[in-house]
């Protein structure tokens, strides 16, 4: 997949994530002139993980695969429908029953862990809910490929998908070339682990902007300032590029802190190939004395790395590691300037929220580049307040990190927060 995701690559989608950006904020400026003064400024409540869902679908379906998904605009879209909540649905306050059968998965080999599975699912809803979103995606996964593979070597498509096809049809060689089925695999996968950990990462961060006034007021002083600039400069205030959205310093450092501060993918299952010991930064003393500077483990082993974890490590990130401060990232000892003295552990601001080394995060740039567009265009339309039920907030961790309301865990991910147009 290498080929699709480079720096240039992602660059080239702003646009398109742009775009997708727009369609929301057209929608809710729709929705708030309806209200009594019909400017938009009286505000109403939208619950911010349904319509960042259904806009990050629509961007990953451009991006990913020059598909148009329609979320924003049919209600009714199928594959927007089956993925809405799909996490929270599945793995979120699971029963002691799921909880064992969970751990008992583990011991067992995958062919047949997977026939079971498919089995179980016939009865246990959290399970058909899986096997329905898995086959929806699958239907779409097989109808875009072949339509990428009519157009074959040709194909100027900029979406990641296009790229893929293209790169695997180009394939010198017969056995390294992904058949159609690998091919839907690794769509299914790109679902999977590219639009639920944006949209949920856009979620939280809109979240700690509408508790912090002060860091909003700020990030829409820099959007305008840099708006002027670029009017100045005789280009269209809305096409920001990719550079642009890199000079946007206080927006940049409140994405890294949201992104420490809520990483929605919080741990990372490893297991060990050979027996090896693990480097401790620091050396520990067991209970019998005894100084240890690493930690044996074995083929085989299971290891846990939490990424929630080391974000908050106050070593790392300071005594104030539990609070969101985006000024962190702008000072000189903050935790990024470390890099290459201190630690440097992740791809992107020296966190593990995409992970680190040769398997890190593939989308880490389309992410972050999605998550700026959509920040800038969001904060730079709408004001955004806190509701009473953002009090009552908490973090579910069911696969991605994902807004429940206290109390109201089953009815999925809720992030409720008022929105009103810019009063300027
Ligand atoms: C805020 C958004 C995202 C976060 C926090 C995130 C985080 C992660 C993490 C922690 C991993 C595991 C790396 C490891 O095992 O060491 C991962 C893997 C991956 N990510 Fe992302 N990701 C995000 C967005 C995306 C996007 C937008 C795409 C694609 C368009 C993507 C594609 C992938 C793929 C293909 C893998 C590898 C999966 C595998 O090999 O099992 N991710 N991501």
């Amino acid at each position: 997949m290498n080929p699709a995701f480079g720096a240039p690559e992602a660059k080239a989608l702003v646009p398109v994530f742009s775009e997708a950006a727009s369609v929301l904020t057209n929608k809710w400026k729709d929705l708030l002139s309806l209200s009594q003064n019909g400017d938009g400024t009286e505000g109403q409540v939208f619950d911010m993980t349904k319509w960042v869902s259904r806009a990050t679908l629509d961007a990953i379906g451009h991006a990913g695969f020059d598909y148009n998904f329609g979320a924003m605009q049919n209600q009714d879209n199928r594959l927007a429908n089956v993925y809405h909540n799909l996490f929270a649905d599945m793995f979120s306050a699971p029963s002691d029953k799921a909880l064992i059968r969970g751990h008992l998965t583990s011991f067992i080999p995958i062919g047949v862990m997977c026939r079971l599975l498919e089995y179980l699912s016939k009865s246990d809803p959290r399970l058909a809910r899986g096997r329905e979103s898995r086959e929806v995606a699958r239907e779409v996964a097989s109808e875009l490929v072949r339509e990428k593979s009519k157009v074959g070597t040709e194909s100027r498509g900029k979406d990641v998908m296009s790229l893929l096809v293209k790169a695997n049809m180009a394939s010198q060689s017969e056995k390294n070339r992904l058949s159609d089925e690998e091919l839907y695999a690794q769509m299914l996968v790109m679902f999977i682990a590219g639009h639920e950990t944006t949209a949920n990462s856009l979620s939280w961060s809109l979240l700690e902007i509408a508790r912090h006034p002060e860091v909003q007021d700020r990030l829409r002083k820099e959007i305008r300032d840099k708006e002027r600039q670029i009017i100045s400069e005789g280009r269209s205030a809305s096409g920001f590029t990719a550079a642009d959205l890199d000079s946007l310093s206080y927006m940049n450092a409140i994405l890294k802190e949201s992104m420490r501060y809520h990483p929605v993918a919080i741990r990372l299952p490893k297991m060990a190939l050979v027996d090896d010991c693990l480097p401790l930064s620091e050396s520990v003393k067991t209970t019998s004395g005894r100084e240890v500077n690493e930690i044996p483990v074995r083929k085989g082993q299971k290891v846990l790395i939490s990424i929630a974890a080391y974000n908050r490590n106050q070593e790392v990130f300071g005594e104030d590691a539990h609070i969101f401060r985006p000024e962190r990232w702008l000072e000189n000892d903050s935790a990024e300037s470390q890099k290459g003295g201190g630690t440097s552990v992740g791809v992107f601001a020296n966190l593990l929220t995409f992970s680190g080394g040769v398997r890190s995060c593939i989308g880490w740039r389309f992410a972050v580049l999605e998550l700026q567009t959509f920040l800038v265009e969001l904060i730079g339309n709408f004001e955004f307040s806190t509701t009473p039920e953002c009090d009552k907030i908490r973090r579910e961790a069911c696969a991605v990190m994902v807004p429940t309301i206290e109390g109201e865990v089953e009815k999925g991910g809720q992030c409720p927060l008022k929105v009103r147009c810019v009063r300027e």
